[in-house]
């Protein structure tokens, strides 16, 4: 009897492990690891469901994967692979960098807007403008233009605008005034040109602001057709989207032209230190080629700046702390080199705020202006996590995924914690393939300093001078994704000045 009863425990608790071990260490009650591929429709259907919070759903699939990489499935084949691996990113963008260019597909579906400049072309077309542009971002006059630009932007025009409504109660979207900001700023460093879309008379850049924003939109708008010829059939007919499109590129383009073609014919010791300038050089260069590198430019340095900027005021409302700390890193600076509130920073300046730098790279790692960044690849490869890589699939990597993930940020991967980035107070930079905001290897961002840059001096202008209370702060903002990662309807806020006695 005693027999019967320990062989019924024994088989009970036997029972009992292996159920807790299904449970706990297998698949059992999990999420399916990957893209759910269905047949005949592929991951379609699970896109479909989640494309309207693609970043969130992607990064969870992404978490799920023992390798942090999944296949995504096009109706009857496989169509890519994402992948959130710092290994792969090191392979796709430095070491089998010749393999994964942009490809056909991005290059045809931008090309009536961006023509073949830097942004939209692969090969010696692309090494060319990258060999001038890398040289001249290297130089000691564009930094000084860039800083001459920033402080005229900042104290001209954006001081001022928070300034009155400070004093008038009036809400403002924040991150509409910085993309105006943004976009003042990288017209004048591309071809010396103020639009004057912040706070200036504006009539001269304002429908040119607008065409570019409709053009830079209506061609991201081609990469998210269910059908993917879609688009050529209404550009072929000329209709809808298609039609305001062109209508947009065309006013785009003879802005750009009538500008080019008046700077070519200026006399060669009249000309500035903005990168038009610069590339017209030798005077071999025709216009739309010149055309095609400032849009190019323009594009890359518009909306990526603002965007940053618009994520870390939200992050900041609820971060006292952070904000706290910045304040005290401005006052010993300030302290430091005796100068009041009002006076601007110069480069030196900017330079020693680590802490600022900390709070704005951790927003970058958890808000990332290009969030996804897609690749296509050449020739059949296997990624070093072992995942093969067919031919004309493409090939995404995921850096929002990236800014979340426990094998990379540890445990608190989801908390904004610009410590993380301080070693004894100094600002240690991260490995670029873990943290691939800017990109890396030979394609890598040529505008990152020039970003910071711009990024500091707002941030620290605006934080000494102003409160920014931001509506509905504890809620995280919809997202929205064209061609980068923008807050949806805007960053709606109110400012109270912290210090109305200041020199301006
Ligand atoms: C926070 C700000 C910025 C971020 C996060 C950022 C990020 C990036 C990324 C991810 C790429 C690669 C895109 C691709 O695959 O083609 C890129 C390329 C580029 N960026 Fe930036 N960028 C920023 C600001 C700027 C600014 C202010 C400029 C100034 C003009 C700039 C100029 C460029 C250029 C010219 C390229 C193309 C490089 C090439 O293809 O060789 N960026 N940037």
């Amino acid at each position: 009897m005693e027999m019967l009863l320990s062989l019924q425990s024994f088989i009970f608790i036997s029972l009992l492990s292996l159920y807790l071990y299904l449970y706990f260490f297998t698949s059992y009650k999990r999420p399916a690891v990957g893209f759910k591929n269905y047949p005949v429709v592929g991951s379609l259907p699970g896109y479909l469901r989640n494309r309207h919070r693609f970043l969130d759903w992607s990064t969870e699939t992404l978490k799920h994967c023992p390798t942090g990489t999944a296949i995504f499935y096009r109706p009857g084949k496989i169509h890519g692979v994402i992948t959130a691996n710092p290994a792969n990113v090191e392979h796709i963008l430095k070491t089998n960098f010749e393999n994964y260019p942009k490809g056909q597909r991005f290059v045809t579906l931008l090309e009536d807007f961006l023509g073949r400049g830097i942004f939209n072309s692969d090969g010696e077309l692309w090494k060319v403008q990258r060999k001038t542009a890398s040289y001249e971002f290297n130089t000691k006059s564009l930094r000084n233009f860039v800083m001459d630009s920033v402080r005229f932007e900042t104290l001209s025009r954006l001081v001022p605008i928070l300034t009155k409504a400070s004093r008038t109660g009036l809400a403002l979207d924040l991150q509409d005034i910085l993309e105006r900001y943004a976009f003042d700023n990288i017209c004048k460093v591309a071809f010396n040109f103020d639009p004057g879309c912040l706070g200036g008379d504006g009539t001269a850049g304002s429908e040119f602001m607008r065409a570019f924003e409709d053009a830079a939109t209506l061609s991201s708008g081609r990469f998210r057709y269910a059908f993917r010829r879609m688009w050529s059939v209404k550009k072929f007919f000329d209709i809808g989207s298609e039609r305001k499109l062109k209508n947009s590129i065309a006013i785009v383009h003879e802005f750009a032209n009538n500008i080019i073609r008046s700077r070519m014919e200026e006399k060669t010791e009249n000309m500035e230190d903005d990168l038009l300038s610069r590339f017209i050089g030798n005077g071999k260069n025709s216009t739309e080629f010149l055309r095609d590198i400032v849009i190019s430019f323009i594009l890359a340095g518009r909306d990526t700046t603002s965007s940053a900027l618009s994520w870390f005021f939200w992050l900041l409302a609820s971060h006292p702390k952070v904000e706290q700390n910045i304040l005290k890193e401005l006052e010993s600076i300030r302290a430091r080199n005796g100068r009041s509130v009002g006076a601007t920073y110069s480069f030196e300046e900017l330079r020693d705020m680590h802490y600022l730098h900390a709070a704005l790279s951790e927003t970058l790692r958890l808000y990332p202006p290009v969030p996804v960044d897609s690749k296509a690849c050449r020739n059949d490869d296997v990624l070093p996590d072992g995942t093969f890589v067919g031919k004309d699939w493409f090939v995404t990597y995921h850096a929002y995924a990236m800014g979340r993930m426990e094998s990379i940020w540890g445990e608190n991967c989801n908390e904004y914690l610009p410590e993380r980035w301080l070693e004894d107070g100094i600002y240690r930079s991260e490995n670029v393939f873990r943290f691939p905001v800017f990109h890396a290897g030979p394609r890598m961002c040529l505008g990152k300093d020039m970003a910071y840059i711009q990024m500091k001096s707002i941030a620290a202008s605006v934080i000494e001078r102003f409160a920014v209370d931001v509506q509905h702060k504890d809620t995280c903002p919809e997202k929205v994704l064209s061609l980068t990662l923008r807050i949806k309807d805007g960053l709606h806020v109110r400012v109270r000045e912290r210090c109305p006695g200041a020199v301006d």
